[in-house]
């Protein structure tokens, strides 16, 4: 499903130089795997799942997203490879604040050619906990409930591979886990390819697969050992 070769990142500081930010000679995810991904802060969790997810683009490196390398396409390509084949759980929700909490997990859907499924944007809030917040705009919303419908919009649209970054970074044990039973159920029973990045260790020992960012990327690595 996803299959990552000699991928590097580097940002420019203001000062011209370029740090470097990845270097990943290799990441495979199988369909309907569910993994994590760990690391402390700054190491480029976030920054690898832009890549993946077409928001960012590599300094050189193939990812190849369902047989296709999304590092080729125009940007206009990847956000429609993207809206058609990913789902991504932002770190900040990014949510649209004119539109109601059901208005944003439906817009997750009509930018794909899949048509509109109103009972499926529901039943995502409903398993949430968010069936009496339909209505809600996004600024009356909580933090953790804002978290909870960029989780369902994600799943929305029924997406191949999901990319999840601290999905339950916001909310209670009891609100986290629900999120967590949300998207594992989803992703195994639509056979989703599952990425999730996490701080809570709790969350992470559920899954079969946890990998270190400093295991596969190689400036951690260097970075570690100059620490
Ligand atoms: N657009 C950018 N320009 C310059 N530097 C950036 C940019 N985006 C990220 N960085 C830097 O790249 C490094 C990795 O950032 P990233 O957000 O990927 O880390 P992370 O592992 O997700 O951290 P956290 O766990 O705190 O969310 C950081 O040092 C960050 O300051």
């Amino acid at each position: 499903m996803l299959k990552i070769s000699n991928l590097k990142k580097s940002f420019r500081l203001p000062t011209g130089e370029r740090m470097p930010i990845l270097d990943v000679p290799q990441f495979n995810v199988a369909a309907a795997e569910q993994m994590v991904i760990v690391g402390r802060s700054g190491c480029g969790k976030s920054t690898l799942l832009h890549l993946i997810s077409g928001i960012g683009t590599p300094d050189s490196g193939t990812i190849a997203v369902n047989g296709l390398d999304i590092a080729r396409l125009s940007e206009e390509g990847r956000d429609r490879f993207r809206a058609e084949v990913m789902g991504y759980v932002f770190q900040t929700f990014n949510l649209l604040q004119g539109f109601t909490a059901l208005e944003n997990v439906i817009l997750g859907m009509s930018f794909s050619r899949g048509k509109v499924d109103r009972d499926r944007a529901r039943e995502l809030l409903r398993r949430v906990g968010l069936e009496h917040r339909l209505n809600a705009h996004p600024r009356t919303m909580s933090v953790g409930e804002q978290q909870r419908v960029a989780v369902a919009r994600a799943l929305a649209n029924r997406p191949k591979l999901l990319l999840a970054d601290e999905p339950t970074a916001n909310v209670d044990p009891a609100n986290q886990q629900s999120i967590v039973d949300l998207i594992r159920e989803t992703c195994q029973e639509e056979e989703i390819s599952l990425v999730m990045v996490t701080h809570a260790m709790e969350v992470a020992e559920q899954f079969q697969r946890i990998e270190p960012l400093e295991k596969l990327n190689l400036i951690a690595q260097a970075n570690k050992a100059h620490a």
